[in-house]
């Protein structure tokens, strides 16, 4: 893998990922006290989209297995009718991969370190790489969209790109 171009791993924050959607954690500005002052509610933090025919919105649990490091990013994908979330059960950190649209292929992508409690919705639409869990196999909730057609585009690199380690 030495002549693959290395990607640089960021700090997940909302502003660098705001390109590519929101983070999901548990911010004070969006909290709102709740049953009786019992439960911290962080309200509306994201909103999910589906669209497109019988478009529903789904909640999974996505289980994935520790990727092996160095890892190689060969594709990116997207998905045009809807929204995909990902918020970590196991409180484990983890690698969230976007890139920019140029032309309707992916840009170079950017890697950002998420905390394990962290989570992200990408907005319809956004190219990304498929979970990439670390460390351990890692459990997701995951909020995304049902329908009709097709909801997935992917897209591989005539020169993929590798993360040196998490
Ligand atoms: N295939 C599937 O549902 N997973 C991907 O969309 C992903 O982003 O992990
Ligand atoms: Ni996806």
């Amino acid at each position: 893998m030495q002549d693959l171009e290395r990607l640089a791993i960021r700090p997940l924050t909302r502003e660098a990922f705001a390109p590519f959607g929101i983070v999901i954690e548990a911010d004070p500005a969006s909290m709102r006290l709740i049953n009786g002052g019992t439960t911290e509610r962080y309200h509306a933090l994201a909103e999910a989209e589906a669209v497109g025919e019988d478009a529903r919105v789904i909640v999974n649990i996505f289980r994935g297995s520790p990727r092996a490091f160095p890892y190689r990013v060969d594709m990116m994908e997207r998905h045009p009718f809807g929204s995909q979330s990902f918020s970590p059960i196991d409180d484990r950190p983890w690698l969230v991969v976007v890139s920019e649209d140029e032309g309707g292929r992916p840009g170079r992508p950017q890697v950002f370190r998420a905390g394990g409690r962290q989570g992200v919705n990408y907005r319809r639409n956004v190219w990304h790489h498929p979970l990439i869990a670390v460390g351990a196999p890692s459990d997701f909730l995951v909020v995304d969209r049902l329908g009709g057609g097709v909801n997935l585009e992917e897209h591989f690199f005539e020169k993929p790109f590798v993360i040196d380690g998490p």
